[in-house]
């Protein structure tokens, strides 16, 4: 397996799934189950529902836990008349390391576009949140063959006046969308091919230390029977879960995916 200069994040999106009292006792099974876990070999992060996010907070400070959290989404606004949006001032009070800027279901529900997803990663930067900037192409793009230039296309919109020192901070989770929820992985050389690219577009776009430091996540059916071939790739450094991280054992074999044949 290829040794990763980068330490790989396993990051956990709840989306619309556990309310505050779930979201206790989801954390609270994920701590037990992880505690001897070295966090050096890889960080752990989960992304519950806004309204889980202040228990969270309350658990993970009260009993030292080493997992991170965030948000799944954030306003690209500071404050203001801007109903049911959260700001990146707010979810940095409640400690929050990361939020999700651009998923794809953002995108396609919520009419996100480039535009939008740039006001979020520039707002997650200036509330010291790190972003976790999803990008990816769908079915058709992917028929297609042009995933390359449609994702590093995102990824030029997304970074529209981000600073190098801000960006050697980002995340990027490439996420085909056809690969989201549908059981069908993308292979870790379609992983590859794509992770690559953004790379080397962020070496274009800032430094090759800025591409070097910047992590990219695969994400899209991601289980335990799949994770350890993407983790082999040299240009993946974690993975973004959906599904599989609301069940805390099978989340659990993700974070060891050093033991996953
Ligand atoms: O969208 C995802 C994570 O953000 C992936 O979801 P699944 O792991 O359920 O396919």
């Amino acid at each position: 397996m290829a040794a990763h200069k980068r330490t790989p994040l396993i990051a956990g999106n709840w989306k619309l799934n556990s309310n505050h009292l779930e979201a206790i006792s989801l954390v609270q099974k994920l701590a037990f189950s992880l505690k001897d876990t070295d966090f050096d070999q890889a960080e752990v992060t989960v992304l519950p529902p806004f309204t889980a996010l202040r228990s969270v907070q309350t658990l993970v400070d009260g009993d030292k836990l080493r997992i991170t959290y965030g948000a799944q989404d954030i306003s690209q606004h500071e404050q203001g008349a801007y109903t049911g949006e959260i700001s990146g001032g707010m979810l940095a009070k409640l400690g929050c390391t990361y939020a999700l800027a651009g998923h794809s279901e953002r995108r396609e529900y919520h009419n996100e576009d480039d535009a939008t997803v740039n006001g979020k990663v520039k707002a997650a930067f200036a509330s010291d949140i790190t972003p976790i900037l999803c990008l990816g192409e769908g079915l058709q793009v992917r028929k297609a063959g042009d995933q390359v230039s449609h994702t590093v296309a995102q990824l030029d919109a997304a970074l529209a006046g981000v600073t190098a020192e801000q960006a050697t901070q980002l995340v990027v989770a490439y996420e085909p969308v056809w690969a989201i929820g549908t059981g069908e992985v993308a292979t870790p050389e379609d992983a590859q091919e794509v992770c690559a690219a953004l790379r080397a577009r962020l070496g274009e776009l800032y430094s090759d230390d800025v591409a070097e430091a910047t992590r990219i996540l695969y994400g899209g059916s991601v289980k335990a029977d799949n994770i350890a071939g993407i983790m082999a790739q040299d240009d993946v450094d974690g993975a973004l879960v959906g599904g599989a991280s609301l069940k805390p054992d099978e989340f659990v074999s993700l974070v060891r995916f050093r033991d996953q044949g």
